[in-house]
């Protein structure tokens, strides 16, 4: 017993935090939501972000022109709806204000500029053990994983780029293409971010190409002026998805023309079968279709490899090119500190499907890795904050129940 003691006893640095409640890392949509939900119940917890604000996703990665593109009521957290004087699609910097003031309603004061580095569980004391690069360490009974599904970017390693010798930069680094005028940019990928990127270059006057290496779902944002995603929602309650993606293509015909033929080929699977699946979202289109069919944007083949100012692409064609922008997407980080296997996959993305992700193991829980963006969160949150409050309500009872009956026993001495 006193061996146990010392060992752990050594084991446990000097300057370590005991958290009292839940260590929350990460204070985007998820880390607030969970935390405001645990404010609402008296729970106490800590909250770690690398950067040096909350929602560093929507301030410091995202472009000027961006708004929330589905419909405002998927897009709110917990406790706290929008303004009423919110738009529909309310756009990056009401957003933004939005989740400043929410942090403030709720009294949420994140650990600024503290990214996890290491984190493990500790079968001795039955303990999560994490370390920031910060230098401290963290030892909690609960830990709360809401880094986010898109924490790192992904930045294709193609032949011949170190050469290309103009500016090479990733979406989450592009603002607006106010710098871009008149200059040939190569996007390279087709998502949400690529399409939007494309528009606002065409809007800035700049001759956007855009790289398809494959094949996508582009779907209009509003179909005779209702949202498609809030449609396909409310089929979901009646329909089997197979039946829902049918209806949803048959209106993308109606209302953008059949985009194979210009290169937007589609998948085989369904729109929104493929975002269960595989996690890749439907393009909901604002503009960037009629682009691409009047000429302003050019859809072209996969990229083999860069020359001095030059892509040379996978139909061997040669475009000139000044400018490249990797619209190649995210990716979770959390295997890069997180030593985990049971619970998230290879890929940091949890095991099991929404809706009962948000739970493992030990005290572990996650927050906003179910593929279905703010509205998969809101779900998280309030069952991970709800299991958490119970937990821990029942702990403080016995505690307290066991210091009660310490005091009478002393008292009776
Ligand atoms: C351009 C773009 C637009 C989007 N638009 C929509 C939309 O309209 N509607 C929708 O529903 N979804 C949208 N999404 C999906 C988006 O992921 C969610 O809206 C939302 O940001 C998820 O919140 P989150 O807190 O889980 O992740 P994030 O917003 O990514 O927040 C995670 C936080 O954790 C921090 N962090 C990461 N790693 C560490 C670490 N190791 N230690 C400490 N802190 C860490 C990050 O700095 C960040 O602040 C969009 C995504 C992108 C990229
Ligand atoms: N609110 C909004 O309006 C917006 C929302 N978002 C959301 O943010 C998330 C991320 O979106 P996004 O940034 O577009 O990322 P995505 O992962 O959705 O798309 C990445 C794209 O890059 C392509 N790609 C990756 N690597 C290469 C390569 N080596 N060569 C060629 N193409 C490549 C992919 O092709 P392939 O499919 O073949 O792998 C895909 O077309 C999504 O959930 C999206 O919905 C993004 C922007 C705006
Ligand atoms: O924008 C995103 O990344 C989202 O995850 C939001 C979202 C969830 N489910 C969808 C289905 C179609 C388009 C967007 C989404």
């Amino acid at each position: 017993m006193s061996s146990t003691a010392s060992v752990r006893h050594e084991t446990i640095k000097r300057g370590s935090v005991w958290v009292n409640g839940p260590l929350i890392v990460g204070a985007g949509p998820s880390g607030l939501a969970v935390a405001a939900c645990l404010k609402t119940q008296n729970v106490p917890f800590i909250i770690l972000e690398r950067a040096h604000c909350i929602a560093s996703l929507w301030q410091n990665r995202t472009y000027d022109r961006l708004r929330l593109h589905l419909p405002k009521q998927f897009c709110h957290l917990p406790n706290l709806p929008f303004p009423g004087h919110f738009p529909q699609y309310p756009t990056r910097t009401q957003f933004v204000s939005y989740l400043e003031s929410y942090a403030k309603r709720f009294g949420i004061k994140p650990r600024f500029g503290e990214a996890a580095i290491a984190g493990r569980y500790d079968g001795t004391c039955g303990m999560w053990r994490v370390s920031t690069g910060a230098g401290a360490e963290y030892i909690c009974q609960w830990l709360v994983v809401a880094t986010g599904e898109n924490g790192e970017r992904v930045v294709p390693e193609i032949e011949g780029l170190p050469e290309f010798g103009g500016e090479v930069v990733h979406a989450s680094e592009y603002k607006s293409g106010a710098g871009y005028k008149g200059k040939k940019v190569l996007v390279v990928g087709c998502g949400n971010s690529g399409m939007e990127i494309c528009l606002d270059l065409c809007q800035h006057n700049a001759l956007p190409s855009m790289v398809v290496r494959d094949s996508v779902h582009v779907l209009p944002r509003e179909v005779f002026g209702k949202s498609t995603f809030e449609m396909a929602v409310a089929m979901m309650n009646w329909l089997p998805l197979w039946l829902v993606d049918r209806i949803l293509l048959i209106l993308a015909r109606l209302a953008l023309g059949n985009t194979e033929k210009y290169g937007l080929k589609r998948p085989a699977t369904g729109p929104f079968q493929l975002k269960k699946t595989k996690g890749k979202t439907p393009v909901l289109d604002i503009g960037t279709v009629e682009k691409i069919k009047s000429g302003k944007i050019k859809v072209v083949s996969g990229v083999n490899k860069f020359f001095h100012g030059e892509a040379e692409l996978v139909d061997r064609r040669r475009l000139d090119v000044d400018a490249v922008i990797l619209a190649t997407g995210y990716r979770s980080n959390v295997h890069s500190w997180l030593q985990e296997s049971e619970f998230f996959s290879k890929d940091g993305q949890t095991k099991t499907p929404f809706p009962d992700g948000w739970k493992g193991e030990n005290g572990l829980y996650s927050v906003g890795f179910t593929r279905r963006g703010l509205s998969g969160v809101f779900s998280d949150a309030v069952r991970a904050a709800e299991d958490i409050g119970r937990i821990w309500k029942e702990e403080r009872s016995q505690a307290k129940k066991f210091l009660a009956y310490r005091r009478r026993c002393n008292s009776q001495l």
